[in-house]
């Protein structure tokens, strides 16, 4: 059986960090400024910590000023406000993000709705959300795991997403409605399934371009793969890996990776897919946004 194209992620995330380091230091040059970005972590979850340090640490290779603030986990819900205000009347900061989840007593939705939009680089305000909804994406600041899977998408594919058929897997407001929008505006024909969605496996067999979001590790078969298909895995899930020795785990996709191989034209691995575009999106929206509130031109769009 012919196999997939593997669809190199960590490649296409250090050529957009690349490119995102050459405009910084342009921005520098002619404005004296940087773009800043803060991230908050309440809490201790260990798959947070290693996320937050590893934005930072991209932060800082792009040249940016970056800060992070890590608050305990029974921090109140009044503290974490408090410091989004805070971030908010930041002259030196453009990016604000909130690492999710939060602790069980904070309200998500309520810190979210405090950041402003034009400083909300997770794309997760309301007032986000309506303009990508609305079709006007290039207004917005676009949730970076999904504007990272268009890159992967596009860089694979070239210009013909037009008229191709798309199936979401999973509903998120994070991921699988923002991703939906966006392949709406690529002109692609979209369907978004879910857990309830009937015969799923006829529903992503139907589709040219498959984005597996659901967050069950393997649960799209390779048997449900179109001949010739692309397939974006966002999924990131743990499993237990008893072969690799006790107590050891591996990480998969939302898609079984080994079947979907040999049916796919092209498909992205987990690790090493969506994971390191979600970063490389994060330093895109920190510097359009820091360009938007300094006042200056957009610069040509990496997607
Ligand atoms: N405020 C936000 N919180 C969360 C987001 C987000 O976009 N904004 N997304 C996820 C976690 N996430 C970033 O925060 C993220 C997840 C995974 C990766 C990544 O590079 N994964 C690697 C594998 C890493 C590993 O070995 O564990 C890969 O796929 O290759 C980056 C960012 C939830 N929270």
């Amino acid at each position: 059986m012919p196999q997939a194209q593997i669809i190199d992620g960590k490649a296409i995330a250090e050529s957009v960090r690349d490119e995102i380091t050459r405009r910084a230091a342009a921005l520098l040059e002619t404005t004296g400024k940087r773009p800043g970005l803060a991230v908050v972590l309440v809490g201790e979850d260990p798959a947070s910590q290693v996320y937050v340090r590893n934005k930072d640490r991209a932060a800082e290779a792009c040249g940016f000023h970056s800060v992070k603030h890590t608050l305990a986990a029974d921090s109140s819900e009044a503290e974490v406000l408090s410091l989004v205000e805070q971030l908010n009347n930041d002259p030196d900061i453009h990016g604000i993000l909130v690492q999710l989840p939060l602790p069980g007593h904070i309200e998500e939705s309520k810190v979210l709705r405090l950041i402003r939009p034009e400083k909300d680089v997770d794309g997760f305000h309301p007032v986000n959300v309506g303009l990508l909804t609305a079709g006007e994406r290039d207004s917005a600041l676009v949730p970076c795991t999904p504007a990272g899977s268009l890159v992967l998408l596009k860089r694979t594919l070239g210009d013909t997403l037009s008229g191709k058929t798309a199936v979401v897997v999973g509903r998120s407001n994070i991921v699988g409605k923002p991703m939906a929008s966006l392949l709406l505006q690529e002109s692609c024909t979209v369907t978004i399934a879910h857990s309830r969605t009937k015969d799923l496996p006829d529903v992503v067999r139907g589709a040219d371009i498959v984005v597996a979001a659901v967050g069950r590790p393997e649960m799209v078969k390779g048997s449900w793969i179109r001949d010739g298909a692309t397939v974006i895995d966002v999924g990131i899930n743990r499993i237990p890996a008893p072969e690799r020795g006790e107590r050891k785990s591996r990480l998969v996709g939302d898609v079984a990776f080994d079947e979907a191989v040999g049916h796919a034209g092209a498909i992205t691995p987990v690790p090493g897919g969506v994971g390191p575009m979600t970063i490389a999106m994060l330093m895109v929206n920190t510097l359009t946004a820091a360009r938007r509130l300094l006042g200056l031109p957009e610069e040509e769009p990496l997607f």
